[in-house]
């Protein structure tokens, strides 16, 4: 399957991806960062999943999500007959379900499914057993438990478990997968019509709480509820996305794991839900980042497990051979112990918001951005990483002392408009220091552009984000030559590249890579910025067109071969749709530049 053939279902605490031959093909449990039981996403069939479909057909004639809900409905049409499989996560209770109801819709057909369980990425074979008229699925800590109204066939050689039934037009054959602790008992029996009922009333009524109204609502809606499917529900965590070592090139080794909750990315998504409503997403996700960052500022994370746990280490489940070959895969993330200086401003810049927003104030809050303020004071000219993340040599970059200069600004909009207490005479000479370093030493005037980093002569996708984060006023003449000289370099075939990749000489890493879909919206949200709506709304439209057909985006983009790369459904594309709809509709809550200090 190509990565947009599949579809998500999730229960907010985990998600499932379902392509379009009915096969489910990645699902951790119990949590997004768990072990998977189905890796065949990565290593094909042996790593495990569950084919649901018609006997001998390939792939499905059409599919949606019902309504404003992560329900999704797979259908198959042929002159014999029309079945569908709804497959759906309901909202978790005791144990996770995977639900899979087969509605016969006309005539007669033949179904075959075919469930093989692999915990722990693919690695541990089960036993399998029947007990209480269910199959039971266990191996160490894992167990999980198949109940439906057919025969099923074990293949103790393959260790799988099949099963063909005829469904007729009105019949409905329920499958449920439920996922419990090895040790504990069987867990009660899930009534899949009474779950597929509450699960859709569940989605409608969150959905139903959305303020955008714009000329783009159905793309915003289906984003926000994917946004919503990627929040881990416990802790309010939200996982950059739920799978891992998706290429953001075919076949290339730019392969990560994406099941963290990176504070950048959270601070994205929460701006993007606040846009459309949704304060109590950032409030629990404010508490979250208030235990996770918890101590030392110098020891902040770029990104913390779900729970707010500080240890990602990145290791290769080597037995895995990759999607579709592309080594190596990861787990864990080493990125996590990078020095990232942007994150100190995203979070301010996420906080003010949220006051902005009139967000209920919490003290704490407050209490955290003083002591992280007071690190980034001592701490913004060090060299760092850089939000692209780069394994290669710690850089001046740029796009990152622009946020330092918003996490000094953000703190005195603060002081000035909220009546917060703090040296807001300090953080004002901070943040002119700042802007003088970087119009002095991040721009080149003979091009008329801000750069990647000091020194350098590159471009970064990144500096598109000057407009939104008021660096400059808008009609000052770099703003608009930066976000011409980034289109003009860093575009191929009308979508935006990241950066010069390929040398190795910024990121340290080989080979290229797709274009980053999140830049390419940015780069939308600045043209609308700068009052270009036309070339805005055209890129919108060219980019919405790049969705699958249940309206999912991954990180990246092949233009050359009209493929998605990366990890998929990805939070940052997803944002970028809500932002740029709504940056459209002329009201962008960031739009707001605060207490510009003027040019330098
Ligand atoms: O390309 C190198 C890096 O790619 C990943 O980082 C990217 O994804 C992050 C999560 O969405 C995002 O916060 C970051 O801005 C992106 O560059 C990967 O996680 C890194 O380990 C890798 O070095």
């Amino acid at each position: 399957m190509r990565i947009e053939d599949y579809a998500l279902v999730g229960d907010m605490h985990t998600a499932a991806l379902v392509g379009r031959d009915g096969s489910v093909d990645w699902l951790c449990l119990p949590r997004f960062d768990s072990g998977a039981c189905f890796a065949a996403l990565l290593d094909g069939p042996r790593a495990g999943r569950w084919l649901l479909a018609p006997a001998g057909r390939e792939t499905c004639t059409g599919r949606r999500y019902r309504g404003d809900t992560l329900v999704l409905e797979t259908t198959w049409d042929s002159p014999d007959g029309c079945v569908r499989v709804v497959d759906f996560m309901p909202a978790r209770g005791e144990a996770p379900d995977l639900v899979r109801v087969v509605e016969g819709v006309r005539g007669r057909v033949e179904m075959r499914t075919e469930l093989t369980l692999r915990f722990d990425y693919g690695r541990v074979v089960p036993w399998l057993r029947h007990e209480g008229g269910r199959l039971a699925v266990v191996a160490g800590p894992d167990a999980a438990w198949l109940q439906c109204p057919v025969p099923l066939c074990p293949d103790k050689e393959a260790h799988r478990t099949t099963a063909a039934f005829t469904v007729s037009a009105g019949d409905r054959v329920p499958f449920v997968l439920t996922w419990r602790e090895s040790w504990l008992p069987r867990p009660e029996r899930t009534d899949a019509e009474e779950s597929l009922t509450a699960t859709e009333r569940m989605w409608t009524r969150w959905l139903s709480g959305c303020r955008y109204d714009g000329e783009y609502g159905e793309a915003v809606r289906r984003s926000l509820l994917t946004l919503k499917a990627l929040t881990y529900a416990p802790t309010g965590g939200l996982v950059a996305a739920p799978t891992t070592s998706l290429p953001e090139r075919p076949g290339g080794t730019r392969n990560w794991d994406y099941r963290y909750s990176w504070l950048r990315d959270a601070t994205f998504t929460l701006q993007a839900l606040m846009h459309a409503g949704y304060d109590d997403e950032a409030t629990a996700w404010r508490d979250w980042l208030l235990r996770a960052v918890a101590g030392e500022p110098a020891d902040l994370q770029t990104m913390y497990t779900l729970d707010g746990g500080r240890r990602i280490p990145e290791w290769n489940p080597d037995w895995l051979a990759g999607y579709e070959g592309a080594q190596p895969v990861r787990i864990g993330n080493a990125a996590s112990a990078q020095f990232q200086l942007d994150v100190y401003g995203e979070i301010m810049d996420c906080l003010e918001l949220a006051r902005d927003a009139g967000l209920r104030p919490d003290d704490d809050a407050w209490d955290l951005q003083l002591v992280l303020m007071d690190y980034l004071e001592g701490a913004w000219r060090k060299p760092d990483n850089g939000l692209w993340e780069t394994r290669g040599p710690r850089r001046d970059f740029v796009h990152s002392k622009i946020l330092a200069w918003v996490a000094a600004d953000r703190m005195i909009s603060a002081v000035e408009n909220h009546g917060r207490e703090g040296p807001a005479h300090r953080w004002r000479a901070l943040r002119e220091e700042i802007h003088r370093d970087v119009c002095a030493r991040g721009y080149d005037p003979g091009r008329n552009t801000f750069t990647q980093y000091y020194g350098s002569t590159g471009l970064d996708a990144a500096l598109l984000l000057i407009p939104r984060l008021g660096f400059l006023p808008l009609d000052d003449p770099r703003v608009a030559g930066t976000v011409d000289a980034v289109r003009r370099e860093l575009s191929r075939d009308g979508f935006v590249h990241r950066y010069r990749s390929g040398t190795g000489d910024v990121d340290g890493l080989p080979g290229d890579e797709g274009a980053f879909l999140a830049c390419s919206f940015w780069l939308a949200d600045a043209l609308a910025l700068l009052g270009r709506r036309e070339e805005a709304r055209e890129l919108f439209d060219r980019l919405l067109a790049v969705r699958n057909d249940v309206g999912l985006l991954s990180e990246e983009y092949d233009a050359a071969h009209h493929r998605q790369l990366g990890n998929f459904p990805q939070a940052y594309s997803h944002v970028s749709v809500v932002n740029t709809a709504v940056a459209l509709a002329g009201d962008n809550r960031t739009r707001r530049a605060r207490g510009h200090p003027g040019r330098s």
